[in-house]
């Protein structure tokens, strides 16, 4: 940005002048002013420091690239052309300042190795009109030259001469010419008046090397002589003259709209959206037109006020001087001419060097790369060495340590445990930053205590209460005994423990302290799997033996440190898994974990955080549950062997979730008998809405009637009425029909006053939940095996085992498949044989986890 540069010259006094100062005097003030009104005069102000100071800044700001403008302006007679042009003898600006440029040029091309071009065009602007003063002058009449705006060069006088000088010499033969051509008459107040406002302009291009590229700079300097600012009167016009003034004061008037705008524009502070605004009238005439770039554009502008020191130019004086101060608020923003073509190849070069830069860099990589490559070779060679040797190493203890591997693999979400022997899962907090750890127990005797022992323990634990010999669980061939030592405290599931006690049970909570205590104690939950076709209560299986401990500590995201409130063994089937299959449901304190068993492994079949329990939907019978959260994937079906089971489960699942809140001790759901509940139609069971948002419910009409009818259209007197169908024990079993009819290993055993039969509930897709919408993929009873117990010939029962599960086998004769062809599915289709009116026998192998529902189905099918 550089402010227009204002400079203000006073002419002397001729022959027609006086002075006569008329008031105190007026204060200005610019860049410059210059006194030169009496040679004698110290004060006095020669042409050629006016060349100094003002001519040569337009010499450097050209050689710098720079655009540059120096206009003369005042009234008529006031010393513009004196100034700008000078006389022969007495030069003025424009002379001086062509001589200065031809002379800075011959001094450079001495000692740099540059080139430059000079062009020259002359023009006046009279009457409105361009005329080319290096041309033969036309007559008046002529229209003179067109002036056009180029987009990026902006205006320009079309055809106009530009000439190439060589010398100082052919430019001063040019100016004579343009000078002789201008228009110029004898007014009163001018004996050689210019009539006209003249534009001489150098196009000035400097062309040089720098760094082995090519640099190219054009300059433009506008040097301009206008009209003279003048009154009618003072002049004296009349006719030709009165008309030139006319013309030549709308040039001036518009220049001075311009330098107004412009200096609006740039004094005051305006805003950004009003300086946008606000409109420039370059075009009111073609001096302003063609001044546009010097102007508040791209130039280095200088202003040189005119003025005389006669008291009758006193108005005129002190209108120029105002003019000129309000100038100089004008701003413009020079910018360094570049040829454009050359600016692309300076770029182009940049990014050459640029490139060249990464390619050595990536060369450098490169380098580093194959270094980085020998050395990953040797490294490998190394490692291989290094694995063979472990590896003859490794062998030798392998088949001592093989026995003691607990192989852990992650699958999906889980870890999963393919652990074949009776094993621990330790929860301590002080294993709060680890996780879970886990032992598996190998035949013979494992020692717990704390490292205080006299003799090492297998498992040291730490805590209160904890003896330094605290109790010893030994393995013999599979069965688990745990032997507590004198004084120790030892609880199994929650009941106090002193003599050696077996762990029949697949879950076993060991602590040291009494179930009260039981959450800041050290307990172990003892699992033992057993095959997959047990119904609930898995088997001991032993398969392996060994006389070490092996422990492995787990981290996992799903294992979480939580403090286990209870264990269940259940049932479970999900969406994905809607057939119903053995898990164990931990209720931890945050959530509810199941996990399965997959294939001889141990794994987390279905997960829902507790904050994110919606529904707990009450089967049939209380014989099984629906928990669901937000999602289709968060339902979990669970079958439980008996009410009593699936109260428990939903009453410490409540009182995790809400403690304390009195309508779950009074609940029918909770406490009433849900198998009175759910066979009697007139029952009529509200849903329990708690505070956090958990319903429970159940639908047992719904499921009743449902059930109901699918007996009734299969049973084979036609005379029952749906009324007359009671059900009497509905629980699930395990089961096993030989001649195999039946595919499912669990299903749901139900008995009438006249009929035995084997059923699938599905706790998963039925009833329709009300938060998650899931299509059901079949009717909520199916797969119904339907016998008559007037066929029942003979019940076995088996001992109790020491799981506690109860086998019960009822044999059938002349059975003979019965089915209503809509609602039973493949498993109720009779045999083949069946179809041929042939009878035969038949065994279904029933497995009850409640010895109890084993007794009733017992006693009644006795009586019949
Ligand atoms: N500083 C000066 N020193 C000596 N003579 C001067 C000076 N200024 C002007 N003159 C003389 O005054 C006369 C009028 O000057 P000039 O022609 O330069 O005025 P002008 O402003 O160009 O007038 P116009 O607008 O009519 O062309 C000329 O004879 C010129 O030599």
């Amino acid at each position: 940005m550089a402010t227009l540069r204002v400079a203000v010259r006073v002419r002397p006094f001729n022959k027609r002048n006086s002075s006569n100062l008329k008031d105190g005097g007026k204060t200005f003030s610019y860049d410059f002013s210059y006194d030169s009104t009496d040679e004698g005069r110290p004060t006095f102000i020669s042409q050629e420091r006016i060349f100094h100071d003002l001519g040569s800044d337009v010499l450097k700001a050209a050689f710098e690239g720079f655009n540059t403008c120096l206009f003369a302006y005042g009234q008529t007679g006031s010393g513009k052309s004196y100034t700008m042009m000078g006389h022969t003898d007495d030069k003025g600006l424009i002379p001086r300042i062509c001589e200065g440029l031809f002379c800075e040029i011959s001094r450079r091309g001495k000692s740099e190795a540059v080139s430059f071009r000079t062009e020259v065009s002359y023009l006046e602007i009279y009457n409105e009109r361009v005329q080319d003063l290096l041309k033969k002058k036309t007559t008046p009449t002529d229209g003179g030259l067109r002036v056009r705006e180029h987009p990026r060069d902006g205006p320009y006088v079309e055809d106009l001469s530009k000439l190439l000088v060589h010398n100082h010499s052919d430019m001063e033969d040019l100016i004579i010419l343009g000078n002789a051509n201008r228009t110029t008459a004898s007014t009163a107040m001018n004996d050689i008046s210019s009539r006209s406002h003249a534009i001489f302009t150098i196009s000035f291009t400097r062309a040089w090397f720098d760094a082995e590229l090519p640099r190219e700079t054009l300059s433009k300097i506008h040097l301009v002589d206008l009209a003279g600012s003048e009154r009618a009167d003072a002049t004296l016009s009349t006719g030709t003259r009165l008309k030139e003034g006319a013309n030549i004061n709308k040039s001036l008037v518009s220049l001075g709209t311009v330098i107004s705008a412009l200096a609006d524009l740039s004094v005051g502070g305006q805003s950004t959206k009003k300086k946008k605004q606000t409109f420039i009238p370059y075009r009111d005439s073609v001096l302003t037109w063609l001044l546009k770039d010097s102007l508040g554009g791209n130039s280095l502008t200088t202003m040189i006020a005119t003025i005389s020191p006669a008291d009758v130019n006193y108005g005129e004086t002190l209108s120029t001087l105002r003019y000129a101060s309000r100038a100089k608020n004008i701003v413009n923003s020079p910018t360094v001419n570049e040829d454009s073509s050359v600016k692309v190849i300076r770029e182009l070069q940049a990014e050459v060097t640029r490139l060249r830069q990464l390619l050595e860099e990536a060369n450098q990589v490169l380098y580093m790369f194959k270094l980085v490559e020998e050395e990953l070779h040797q490294n490998q060679t190394r490692v291989l060495a290094l694995t063979k040797e472990w590896t003859s190493k490794w062998g030798e203890t392998q088949s001592i340590l093989q026995e003691e591997t607990v192989a852990l693999r992650k699958e999906g979400s889980g870890v999963v445990l393919g652990c074949q022997l009776p094993h621990l899962i330790g929860i301590d907090e002080d294993l709060l930053s680890t996780g879970i750890v886990l032992y598996y127990l190998k035949e013979g005797r494992t020692l717990i205590g704390s490292d205080e022992a006299s003799c090492s323990q297998d498992i040291v634990l730490h805590g209160p209460g904890l003896l330094s010999e605290h109790c010893v669980l030994e393995n013999r061939a599979g069965t688990v005994t745990l032997i507590p030592q004198d004084g120790a405290l030892c609880s199994v599931n929650g009941s106090l423990v002193t003599d050696p006690c077996q762990l029949t049970q697949a879950v076993t909570h060991i602590s040291h302290f009494d179930r009260f205590t039981f959450h800041s104690a050290v307990s172990f939950c003892c699992l033992q799997r057993g095959p997959q076709s047990d119904f609930s209560l898995p088997l001991t299986d032993m398969s392996r033996s060994t006389e070490n401990l092996s422990k492995s500590i787990i981290s996992t995201s799903v294992f979480t440190y939580q403090k286990i409130v209870a264990l269940f063994w259940v049932n479970v089937a999900k969406c994905s898994h809607p057939e119903p299959c053995p898990g164990l449901l931990i209720l931890a304190e945050a959530g509810l974990y199941t996990l399965t068993a997959d294939f001889g492994l141990l794994v987390l079949f279905h997960h829902l955080p507790l904050l994110q329990l919606k529904e707990v939907h009450i089967g049939l019978a209380g014989h099984s549950l629906r928990m669901m959260g937000a999602t289709e994937e968060s339902i979990l079906g669970v079958y439980t062997h008996s009410q009593q089971l699936t109260k428990e489960l939903c009453s410490a699942i409540l009182a995790v979730i809400c403690p304390g809140d009195k309508r779950v001790s009074q609940h029918p759901l909770l406490h009433g008998d849900l198998k009175k509940l759910s066979f009697d139609w007139q029952a009529c069971v509200p849903d329990l809405l708690l505070d956090a948002g958990l319903r429970i419910c159940c639908q047992f009409q719904k499921s009743l009637a449902g059930l109901v009818y699918l007996l009734q259209s299969n049973m084979d007197q036609e005379t029952v009425t749906l009324g007359e169908v009671q059900i009497l024990l509905y629980t699930g079993v395990g089961v096993c029909i030989s001649p195999s009819t039946h595919s499912e290993p669990l299903a749901q055993l139900l008995l009438t006053d006249t009929h035995l039969g084997l059923v699938q509930d599905e706790a998963v897709f039925h009833p329709t939940p009300r938060s998650v919408t899931i299509v059901p993929r079949c009717p909520q009873f199916h797969d119904l095996t339907l016998r008559q117990r007037s066929d029942v010939r003979c019940v076995l029962v088996h001992d109790e085992d020491e799981r506690g599960a109860v086998s019960v086998d009822v044999i059938l004769a002349n059975v003979r498949g019965r089915g209503h062809p809509e609602s039973v599915t493949k498993a109720a289709t009779p045999p083949t044989q069946a179809s041929n009116s042939s009878r035969h026998a038949e065994v279904w192998k029933l497995t009850f986890s409640c010895s109890s529902e084993a007794a009733f189905l017992i006693n009644h099918l006795s009586n019949v």
